[in-house]
């Protein structure tokens, strides 16, 4: 039983321990809920008690251990208790990488087996993957640890924009209102939101991050490397996905495989790492219920909404973007890949296929640029493009071919930190 009162404006709600309040806010219509009495977290992020945190186009939900009141002011689209929820085998899994980190602690550094775990996420779409990723997180951090988070979710980007491969440490539990808040992230652009797009590029640049990050471990804090990688996938599991999972398993020497909801890929995945990955751990988890399956639209509209807020920042953090005209000779717009393969079948005998997935073709200013999303890389020179994380992205606002220009908005004023610029497919009708 739940104990429910309404005032005016606000909904109170009695939760009993482990009993959670799931929430579906549109955009646009901001919801507060504030802890009144007892403890309670959003998706293992502590309320205070007494302050109120404004959720708007997002589903949240307030979960306690030991039981709260809380009070909802605002029209949430969907708002219920559950009593059942998986978070008791949630918190199961969390103690035992805990433990886990203890002993890389323990182990000192420089010595076999420092480094903490690295955990992977797998599963179907929408079975609840990031808020996995973000609880598990959010408890490293709240039991004193840093652990580093990947998210190789190119469809959606939890991190910076959608079309990235990125890591960020985690030192405060992600914000509510907010979400990951990463000063310094590590990206490198994959530039496209399913990683089908260009396969090939996925895994080179899923090595470079592994590789990348394998060194920083090795030279980091000893608690850092301690606290071992907390890995986010894309919900593609089958087929090709399916190919690239194991990948990233192996790449990044996941030793503790999660895998949500599908018994099919816990089996796939147990028969298969027997062999490639035998020490890797494989544990099946049970799906939220409060886990919503998002429409494509909503997954569209979702990531416009990371466009902007990267360019436009939030209602409690607002950037402000400027806009700039630049000669197109003072930068170079490369993409990387030329479209799918053409089998060799195909190609004339003695002729190779042009359109090598890896291949770098610096593009001219075209009107096919309006709108689109370009990262800024670090490289120094254009053959050093498919190895360089970037710094940060502008949005291609205008192209006048006669000039030879482009106008482009930047999160904030002053020279691009970079000239040479990545183009995919992730484009923005942001004005
Ligand atoms: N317990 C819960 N209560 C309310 N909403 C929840 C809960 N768990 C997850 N959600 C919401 O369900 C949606 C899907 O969850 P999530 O993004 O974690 O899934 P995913 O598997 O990572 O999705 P994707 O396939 O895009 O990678 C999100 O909007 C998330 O906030």
């Amino acid at each position: 039983m739940v104990a429910q009162e309404a005032s005016n404006t606000n909904t109170y709600f009695n939760l009993t321990a482990r009993q959670e309040l799931r929430l579906e806010c549109s955009n646009g219509r901001p919801v507060s809920i504030r802890l009144e009495e007892g403890i309670a977290e959003v998706f293992g992020t502590e309320l205070n008690r007494g302050r109120a945190v404004s959720v708007t186009g997002q589903k949240v939900a307030v979960f306690t251990w030991v039981g709260c009141r809380v009070s909802v002011q605002g029209e949430p689209t969907v708002m219920y208790v559950a009593d059942e929820t998986p978070m008791a085998s949630y918190l199961n899994v969390h103690q035992t990488l805990d433990q886990r980190r203890e002993e890389a602690k323990r182990a000192g550094p420089g010595s076999a087996g420092s480094n903490g775990p690295v955990v992977v996420v797998v599963g179907p779409t929408d079975s609840g993957k990031s808020t996995l990723c973000r609880l598990l997180g959010n408890w490293a951090v709240r039991s004193g640890w840093q652990p580093t988070f990947v998210d190789l979710d190119v469809g959606q980007g939890t991190i910076t924009v959608p079309g990235c491969l990125s890591a960020v440490p985690l030192e405060q539990p992600v914000d509510i209102e907010e979400g990951f808040i990463a000063d310094l992230p590590l990206v490198f652009f994959f530039g496209h939101s399913s990683p089908g797009d260009n396969p090939a590029l996925f895994k080179s640049l899923a090595d470079k991050l592994a590789a990348l990050l394998q060194r920083r471990a090795a030279a980091a804090d000893p608690r850092v490397a301690a606290s071992g990688l907390i890995i986010n996938t894309f919900g593609w599991v089958d087929g090709l996905g399916y190919e690239l999972q194991k990948h990233i398993i192996q790449a990044f020497q996941c030793d503790v495989v999660l895998v949500v909801e599908q018994d099919r890929l816990y089996a796939t995945l147990q028969q298969d790492l027997k062999v490639t990955c035998p020490r890797t751990n494989i544990l099946k988890l049970a799906k939220s219920g409060g886990a919503v399956k998002r429409e494509g639209d909503e997954r569209r509209g979702a990531r416009e909404q990371r466009i902007r807020e990267y360019f436009y920042g939030t209602a409690r953090t607002p950037l402000q973007p400027a806009t700039q005209t630049i000669r197109a000779t003072d930068l170079a717009v490369y993409r990387i890949g030329t479209g799918p393969r053409a089998p060799s079948t195909t190609l004339p005998v003695g002729s190779a296929s042009l359109a090598d997935p890896l291949r770098l073709q610096n593009l001219p200013p075209s009107l096919e640029q309006l709108q689109c999303l370009l990262a800024v890389s670090h490289a120094a020179t254009p053959d050093q493009i498919l190895n360089a994380n970037v710094a940060g992205f502008v949005l291609v606002k205008d192209v006048d071919t006669a000039r030879g220009t482009l106008t482009i908005t930047a999160p904030a004023p002053g020279p691009l930190p970079g000239r040479y610029l990545i183009m995919g497919s992730v484009r923005s009708s942001m004005e």
